[in-house]
């Protein structure tokens, strides 16, 4: 059976999207809206899809998109999503000879890096992604968590407001591209996101709970947050047991973060809080006089990271420490590999192709897992993941590599 990988026209669109559906487990007829509502927001000439005898049987798309890297400098990154293989076209290389295309046009386009969220954890690394950021998800025993009672606000001068969808449609993407200055991991959201977020873009028939919106602005009256969060509550015995769940919680300041954190887990009548996707180092457990009541029901890599750019993608991130490593890096794929030296302090990088002899070799997926700071080198080197030829090479890399705060994304695209 021949199979034809190729990019996707308009009017072939709607049935990219069936397949699509039928890959992620959905009812197989979309609404003809859906076509018309999210071509606006798809590049065709990066949608692709596979075809057998004219019908879409498998999808891949993938987006330009703003990576924050740390010290805060943004970095062009190819999002790939929508990744599917009807399960009558399962295990033939569809899923590789679309990959292999898109990160060649990326690559060619000039993106340093490709990201993506991964179904599940064993797809990517065999092309050269490697889990870069990781979240988790608190829920809180409000009860037990300590916090005063008599909590009636901010002690800062700031305040907390309930607003409408269409303040957090108009004020979102300028508070969200502050955020992207001071987190590294964040990736650009655009603005169907927001239009999503906040009921704006709805299908016809798609189930919609309003949700409650709230800011926090400083005492200068500067937006610097605002949270969404559903309601669900139950009575037992005469008593109110009401569940809150945060879809989305940006904080450009610890101000504003504590404030919202502290304003849904003092909410009357609420007894636990889920906390949605967070930072695993989030303020989120610290901010209860008792940790333990933030129990964690979720932990798992989120953005999946694939350097396409050495060069590139290590001149422009920022560094704490001061030194020079030289790295070996295998990519079989044929995109990346090579030996590179980097020269990194405070003051900035320089990285370049070498002669000299490695201090590091490692596959390249390994390198998108160190390169937001999230992993040590000194563990993937005791998993034999990474090779150290000189003793200490991989300490002097997590003291150049590694950051204070863990690299978090908001965002599953
Ligand atoms: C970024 C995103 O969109 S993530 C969403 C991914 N999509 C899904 O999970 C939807 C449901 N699953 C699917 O549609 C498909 O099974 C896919 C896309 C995951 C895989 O597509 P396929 O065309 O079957 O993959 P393909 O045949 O190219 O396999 C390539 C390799 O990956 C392996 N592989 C594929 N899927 C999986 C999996 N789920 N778990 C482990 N290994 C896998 C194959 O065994 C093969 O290994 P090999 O190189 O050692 O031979």
């Amino acid at each position: 059976m021949s199979l034809e990988v190729r990019t996707v026209s308009e009017s072939e669109f709607p049935d990219w999207l069936r397949a699509r559906r039928v890959g992620f487990m959905q009812p197989p007829t979309a609404p003809d809206e859906e076509a018309a509502q999210k071509l606006p927001y798809v590049d065709l000439a990066r949608t692709r899809g596979a075809f057998d005898a004219g019908r879409c049987v498998a999808t891949f798309r993938s987006f330009a998109q703003e990576l924050t890297v740390p010290g805060g400098a943004r970095l062009g990154a190819s999002a790939v999503t929508n990744v599917s293989v009807s399960p009558t076209h399962r295990r033939r290389g569809l899923l590789s000879r679309m990959t292999a295309v898109d990160l060649a046009a990326a690559k060619e386009r000039g993106e340093a890096v490709s990201t993506l969220v991964a179904a599940e954890y064993p797809i990517y690394g065999r092309y050269g992604y490697g889990p870069a950021t990781w979240i988790t998800e608190w829920t809180v025993d409000v009860r037990r968590a300590g916090l005063d009672p008599r909590w009636s606000g901010p002690d800062d001068g700031g305040r907390v407001d309930l607003v409408r969808a269409e303040d957090v449609r108009e004020a979102g993407p300028a508070l969200h591209d502050r955020l992207a200055t001071v987190r590294h991991g964040v990736v650009s959201r655009d603005r169907r996101a927001w239009e999503v977020g906040t009921g704006a873009a709805l299908l016809p028939g798609q189930p919609w709970t309003e949700p409650f919106y709230v800011t926090y602005c400083s005492a200068t009256g500067d937006l610097e947050g605002y949270a969404c969060y559903t309601t669900d509550d139950t009575w037992e015995d005469k008593q109110p047991l009401c569940g809150v769940s945060v879809r989305d919680l940006i904080a450009v300041t610890p101000a504003a973060e504590r404030a919202l954190w502290h304003f849904v887990c003092s909410i009357d009548w609420v007894t636990t809080v889920k906390s949605g996707y967070r930072a695993p180092d989030d303020l989120l457990p610290l901010l209860l006089p008792d940790p333990r009541a933030a129990r964690v029901t979720t932990h798992a890599d989120l953005v999946w990271l694939r350097i396409l750019d050495v060069v590139r993608a290590l001149e422009t991130r920022a560094y704490a420490g001061t030194g020079a490593l030289v790295l070996q890096l295998a990519d079989p794929a044929g995109l990346a590999g090579g030996r590179f030296r980097l020269d990194a302090s405070p003051q900035g990088a320089s990285c370049a192709p070498t002669t000299a002899s490695p201090d590091l070799t490692m596959d390249v997926a390994e390198l998108g897992t160190l390169y937001l700071g999230d992993e040590s080198a000194v563990r993937l080197a005791a998993l034999g993941r990474v090779e150290e030829s000189r003793p200490g090479a991989a300490a002097v890399a997590d003291a150049l590599l590694r950051t204070s705060r863990r690299p978090w994304c908001p965002d599953v695209f």
